[in-house]
């Protein structure tokens, strides 16, 4: 019967089984190791059993009645950093009676004594936190092996206080609620709540921390301390279950000040539980520092093998991403030729994407990123282009002018001495080219328009494939920039030539010209009759390819008026061959100019700016960036660990599979 366990040899030896602690303490060894490693620095968490409690509730007087030895204590707060204490039972070295203690902190280590353990925690917490009432996350780990001690590694962690006290931060509470919530956040931590018996719990501030992570408490134990102090109605505060504690509650009585050993302690705790009046009455299986212990082994068993396939899984999953990582980064340059090499693999993959996504209308490597469907951009600005070329032209006739009035003010002043039913060539030159200046811009606008577009993209795909060398960055961008300067030169060229072309030749072989025209002059006979009939005063005719007009204005000159007819018939046939010449022939001087630039030029640009120069470019991509080189050795490192990790998660695995272990993993 648990009741009556034998207090008097040690704080819990005769709560485990030697051979029990065989099996359990090879499992908390691995998870040590790990703990050692750091493996927490790769996300992943280790079962952990965290110390959690208000200030000054009797954490650290836990912790020493289960390790028996004495550990700074005190009113106001006293842990300032957390705490790791690996408890080992010494019980392999026979006959050496002494137990050996030591600290890690700041990567040394420090060997102390049952005698010095307080004081070197203090200095360590000093060095760690500062003199002040100061606190960090930082910790310091203290290793015991004694005869006797439960296996057992357990977090202390720094008090919760709400109010400052003199000399601590003002944000002193958001700074202990972050440490501990980090620690007893995650699911594998079980949560050790110290309560102490003179407070009401449900008021406690480790208990409002602990559900928030914690909700219906099935990882949470509470400890109650100071049963000696408040035995009055704690029968009835543990059985009521008021704060929800999944893992059941253990009253227990700490030494009490100096003057006792840790033995006469347990006999004196022992003794209150058996004796006291109200605390007899607590079931024997929720009391004492030796139940307590054997709970605690019992839980960290559970809880590590339960663990350990996924740390198992989460390691290599972990290794997987930081080797695959590794692996993608770009090959570390030794020689010139190497980033030659390099430098022409680069290119290749620029050029292929461009033409890709500017040529052949492939957007795989872009699906959800329309500004990288160039072909389809490209596309839109032509259609553009073709929708505002004819509107620009209507929209610069002369203001207030009527129907074939600027065409008779032509006329007017081209006339010769000829016959009179010849048409006036210089006339249609004159209103063609007062057409052509007006829409002039609008094929520069376009062809700027492309150009911006495709140095964007151009840009943009550089540095995708090249972000691991950003010191060939301000080279390939001189090198973009020089080629587009020339794309657009050569593009200005085109259009002033295009523009030239159409205002000092008028040539169309389109049959849709005479098409156009006859249609148009079908409307001659319907205008004739209008203006030779006098009749009414306005004269509203429709023409075909000109609406209905209201010709009244031209009665005073018929002729004339029958001339200007012909040659605005003549111009605007003529007109749509202009447009369609100048849409199709700048369409394909845009997909032609950005094939050649995919194709050819930008690799010529770029091998003169980056290879050329005495290679000075591609000499700088034998210089890691510090980013490079910094990840690299973070990947290296974080390889390693991981290596090291799962060796000794292996290890300890092929010792469960072999052994006969199964009740402790049940
Ligand atoms: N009578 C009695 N006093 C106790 C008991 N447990 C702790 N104390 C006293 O309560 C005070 C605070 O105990 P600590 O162990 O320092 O409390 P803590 O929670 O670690 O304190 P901080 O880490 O500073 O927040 C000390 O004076 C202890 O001696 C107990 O079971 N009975």
């Amino acid at each position: 019967m648990e009741e009556e366990e034998d207090v008097k040899g040690g704080v819990a030896t005769s709560a485990m089984a030697a051979s029990y602690n065989e099996q359990i303490r090879p499992l908390l060894d691995a998870v040590d190791r790990l703990r050692q490693l750091n493996v927490s620095q790769e996300g992943i968490q280790l079962p952990t059993i965290v110390v959690v409690g208000d200030q000054s509730s009797g954490k650290s007087s836990v912790l020493e009645s289960l390790a028996g030895i004495s550990l700074p204590r005190g009113q106001g707060i006293c842990t300032r950093v957390p705490l790791v204490m690996r408890l080992q039972d010494k019980d392999d070295d026979a006959g050496d009676e002494a137990a050996s203690l030591h600290l890690e902190y700041n990567g040394c280590v420090v060997a102390t004594s049952e005698a010095e353990v307080a004081d070197a925690i203090i200095v360590a917490t000093r060095e760690i936190a500062g003199c002040g009432k100061g606190i960090s996350g930082a910790p310091i780990t203290l290793v015991v092996r004694k005869r006797g001690v439960p296996d057992l590694t357990l977090v202390d962690l720094p008090g919760i206080t709400r109010v400052p006290v003199h000399g601590q931060p003002e944000d002193i509470y958001d700074q202990i609620a972050r440490i501990i919530k980090a620690y007893i956040a995650p699911s594998e931590s079980i949560i050790l709540n110290v309560l102490s018996a003179t407070v009401d719990f449900p008021t406690c501030e480790s208990i409002r921390m602990s559900q928030q992570v914690d909700r219906t408490g099935e990882r949470t134990l509470a400890v109650v301390t100071k049963s000696d102090k408040a035995p009055e109605g704690l029968l009835e505060k543990v059985n009521a279950d008021d704060v929800h504690i999944g893992l059941g509650y253990v009253c227990v009585r700490n030494r009490i000040g100096d003057e006792e050993t840790y033995e006469a302690a347990r006999e004196a705790e022992a003794r209150l539980f058996a004796d006291h009046r109200l605390l007899s009455k607590i079931d024997k299986s929720m009391v004492g520092v030796p139940t307590l212990a054997r709970r605690l082994t019992q839980i960290q068993a559970t809880i590590i093998a339960r663990s350990l396939p996924d740390i198992v899984k989460q390691i290599n999953d972990k290794l997987k991403r930081s080797s695959d990582e590794l692996g993608q980064m770009p090959p570390e340059l030794c020689t010139v030729a190497d980033a030659v090499r390099e430098f022409f693999h680069i290119v290749k993959k620029v050029r292929a994407s461009l033409e890709k996504v500017l040529v052949r209308g492939e957007f795989d490597e872009y699906p959800n990123d329309r500004h990288f469907h160039g072909t389809a951009r490209l596309a839109e600005m032509i259609e553009s282009f073709a929708r505002t070329l004819p509107a620009q032209a209507q929209a610069q006739a002369p203001d207030g002018c009527c129907f074939l009035e600027e065409e008779m003010r032509v006329l007017e002043e081209t006339k010769g001495i000829n016959l009179p039913n010849f048409l006036s060539r210089s006339a249609l030159h004159v209103l063609l080219n007062r057409k052509v200046e007006s829409i002039a811009h609008v094929p520069h606008d376009l062809v700027s328009q492309v150009w911006d577009y495709v140095e964007d993209l151009v840009m943009k795909v550089l540095h995708r494939h090249s972000c691991s060398y950003p010191q060939v960055h301000p080279s390939c961008r001189t090198a973009v920039q020089n080629l587009m300067d020339k794309a657009r030169k050569r593009s200005e060229l085109h259009v002033n030539e295009l523009i030239d072309m159409e205002m000092v030749a008028n040539y169309t072989s389109s049959p849709e010209y005479m098409k156009a025209w006859t249609s148009m002059m079908d409307g001659q006979s319907r205008l004739r009759k209008a203006l030779d009939d006098h009749s009414k005063s306005t004269a509203v005719v429709a023409l075909p390819g000109f609406g209905g007009t209201d010709v009244s204005h031209l009665r005073q000159d018929p002729n004339k008026a029958m001339e200007a007819f012909d040659l605005k018939a003549r111009l605007a046939a003529y007109w749509n061959s202009v447009l369609l010449r100048l849409v199709d022939g700048l369409a394909l001087h845009v997909l032609y100019s950005i094939k050649r630039l995919a194709e050819k030029d930008l690799e010529d640009e770029l091998a003169a700016q980056v290879v050329g120069n005495n290679m000075e470019g591609v000499k700088q991509m034998l210089v890691p960036t510090p980013a490079a080189a910094s990840k690299r050795e973070r990947l290296r490192k974080s390889i390693s660990l991981l290596r090291e990790s799962r060796q000794v998660v292996a290890n300890i695995m092929d010792r469960i599979n072999g052994a006969t272990t199964d009740h402790v993993l049940s």
